[in-house]
């Protein structure tokens, strides 16, 4: 037993459930409202699955902090020792483009850090899960495999994985500055993170200062406990503490091999387009 099997077997059986609610909302033909402040696309199968995630949270751990997407967010996870981080559907343009690219993100912080995090994608059936220091797992149909990040340490070598939705000018300025030459595109920023955890990928950037906590919290604790790395883009990382919702300072996902060479140059180029003061 370890100590955070509990939390593990209870954030794994949830994402499933609210899995089968996205999918059951994917096969009839939904309807896309705008969120108001430009926070994007939203449906009936975001809302149905964060109010789903958050009571099955709130029940199962009454003295958690937790922070949801679809809730109201400013409920101040500051208070809290332990907080969860939700994102009920991260891709959800994704979801809307119909191309399966999209997940559900559960992540539990202690005292700031992304410390469990599950991913589910319910298209395809994979769910990514780990715990910082105890290391984690895909799952699909044929079985489970240990996650473990690549070691590729030279930058030319490096496979990018980028938002399909999203792209950047600065994004364009790395790839040509470490020549880097293999790159893919692929929704959700959990689905990239978990592509660098098992060793598909090996660097994901994120260059918008539009994503929140809920959107990288699942996928740090997954991606560090295969080995990896997610930071700002200045490589400094995240606190999940309440003090801020907002990456303000986009997200840098590498292996720990490249991440030394990659950080300087990624940084370089933030500092110059004004995403780090
Ligand atoms: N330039 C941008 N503008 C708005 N939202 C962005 C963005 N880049 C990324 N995001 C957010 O980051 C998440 C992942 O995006 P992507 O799939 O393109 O990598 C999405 O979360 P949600 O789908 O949960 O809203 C999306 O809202
Ligand atoms: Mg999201």
């Amino acid at each position: 037993m370890h100590p955070l099997d509990a939390e593990l077997d209870i954030a794994r059986r949830v994402a499933r459930q609210a899995g089968a609610i996205l999918l059951e909302v994917y096969a009839t033909p939904f309807a896309v409202h705008d969120k108001a402040g430009g926070m994007g696309p939203v449906t009936e199968a975001d809302e149905r699955a964060n109010a789903f995630i958050v009571e099955a949270l709130r029940d199962a751990f009454p003295s958690d902090g937790v922070v949801a997407e679809e809730s109201d967010n400013t409920s101040g996870a500051s208070r809290f020792e332990r907080c969860w981080f939700v994102d009920p559907m991260d891709g959800t343009q994704e979801f809307v483009n119909r191309n399966g690219e999209f997940a559900i993100h559960i992540g539990l912080a202690i005292a700031g850090k992304a410390t469990l995090g599950v991913v589910y994608r319910p298209v395809g059936d994979t769910l990514y899960w780990g715990v910082v220091g105890q290391g984690g797992f895909v799952e699909h149909a044929k079985g489970r495999r240990a996650l473990r990040v690549s070691d590729t340490a030279e930058p030319s070598a490096l496979r990018l994985v980028v938002s399909r939705s999203h792209r950047s000018r600065l994004t364009d300025a790395v790839v040509r500055r470490l020549g880097i030459t293999h790159e893919q595109a692929c929704g959700s920023v959990g689905l990239k993170c978990g592509l660098l955890a098992e060793a598909a990928c090996d660097l994901y950037l994120h260059v918008s200062d539009k994503s929140y906590r809920w959107d990288n919290c699942a996928p740090e604790a997954v991606l560090r406990a295969a080995g990896g790395i997610l930071t700002d883009l200045g490589g400094t990382p995240y606190a999940y503490d309440g003090s801020e919702l907002q990456n303000r300072r986009g997200l840098l996902a590498c292996n720990a091999a490249a991440f030394e060479h990659v950080a300087p140059v990624v940084a370089g180029f933030a500092r110059e387009a004004g995403i780090l003061r």
